[in-house]
């Protein structure tokens, strides 16, 4: 259930609204647009109290939310979510590109891609220290010693930066370290770590399940947001299907559903959803077309030897740089800024 207010309501009766939800036995997450306040009401809220809300002072109307999930949708945030990192905004009219390897190898490795992410126009390095692989005896991630090594590369190079965390253990470490935690698409619904990330505001890019309907996925972001983090944006990253030619089919029709459903940002990656080098450019750009407020982009400079199975679908620098020139020509189509250095491709080579 909602409880719509003006924005013109005082503080003070907005804190007795809240209040008194709060008797109730429910809990208040108040979303404050331009015009208009809107506080959920989360738990069994009855139909007295919805009564009750409609004739107080202050109070619009009172909406019952069917979905079940509720702050992750539209109508609790009519207007969209914008994430602003240290000066980057997710979910905004800027188009947000996340580049990097699979995984973290060494030092010199991500910095020398830190380094080719930002000069291509890139504005965040994404990197695994811990990586969720199919097969126990696959390389497994460098652990902690990544997150450092990421954070040096990141600063050093100005870009925020992205890591996965799989276990509730590891939020609080990957926290320290990095300025966007990534829930993996085997996570997807693992409730402990969900609950996690809501108890801290570092903000979550949540992947979709690969067998994981909309309606899932929202309902996982869902667990985060009830938490008391409102910094969720969710990923469509291929789902599985009857096709095998493609790794995962990048569900692009994700992309603009979830905008319809939810107000938080959503991020394409293209890498996943192919599997493939060669189908990565055009998904790209279809996610770009499709609305999408980011993408997150496998690069490697030595793709062949990379130490996860991931140099299949990883571009190669001077791909990557072209890609994201190309991006800037149509990221004001679709509404959106984005603008690289303009290095020659040729140098990234
Ligand atoms: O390590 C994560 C990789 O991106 C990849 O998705 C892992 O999958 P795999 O272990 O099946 O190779
Ligand atoms: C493992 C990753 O992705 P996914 O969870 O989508 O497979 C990743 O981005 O490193």
């Amino acid at each position: 259930m909602i409880a719509i207010t003006s924005n013109t309501i005082s503080e003070e009766r907005l804190n007795e609204i809240i209040s008194y939800i709060e008797k109730s036995g429910n809990q208040a997450h108040v979303s404050k647009g331009t015009d208009r306040t809107v506080i959920g009401i989360i738990g069994q809220a009855s139909p007295t109290l919805a009564e009750h809300l409609r004739q107080m002072t202050g109070v619009e109307n009172v909406i019952k939310i069917s979905k079940s999930y509720k702050l992750a949708s539209r109508d609790f945030h009519p207007e969209d979510t914008v994430i602003d990192i240290k000066g980057v905004k997710i979910g905004g009219d800027e188009l947000v590109i996340m580049g990097g390897p699979c995984a973290v190898e060494s030092a010199e490795q991500i910095d020398e891609i830190a380094r080719l992410v930002k000069a291509a126009g890139g504005q965040v390095l994404r990197g695994g220290a811990f990586k969720p692989r199919t097969g126990p005896y696959s390389f497994q991630g460098v652990g902690v010693e990544g997150l450092v090594m990421m954070k040096e590369a990141g600063e050093k190079h100005g870009l925020l930066t992205i890591t996965e965390v799989m276990t509730p253990e590891y939020v609080d470490v990957c926290a320290e370290y990095a300025d966007i935690l990534q829930v993996g698409t085997r996570n997807m619904q693992n409730f402990d770590l969900l609950r996690k990330l809501g108890t801290i505001k570092t903000p979550v890019l949540l992947k979709r399940g690969f067998s994981s309907t909309y309606d899932e996925l929202l309902n996982a972001a869902e667990y985060i947001l009830a938490g008391g983090n409102p910094n969720v944006m969710l990923c469509e990253r291929g789902i599985r299907t009857f096709e095998t030619y493609t790794r995962n089919t990048l569900d692009l029709t994700a992309i603009p559903v979830l905008q319809q459903l939810s107000h938080l940002p959503v991020i394409s990656d293209p890498s996943h959803g192919t599997g493939r080098r060669e189908l990565v450019e055009t998904m790209c750009k279809a996610s770009v077309a499709a609305g999408a407020n980011g993408l997150i982009v496998e690069m490697h400079t030595d793709p062949d030897n990379s130490m996860t199975g991931d140099g299949v679908q990883s571009l190669f620098p001077h791909q990557f740089a072209q890609l994201l020139q190309d991006l800037e020509k149509l990221a004001p189509l679709m509404g959106k800024k984005f603008e690289t250095p303009k290095q020659p491709v040729e140098s990234f080579r």
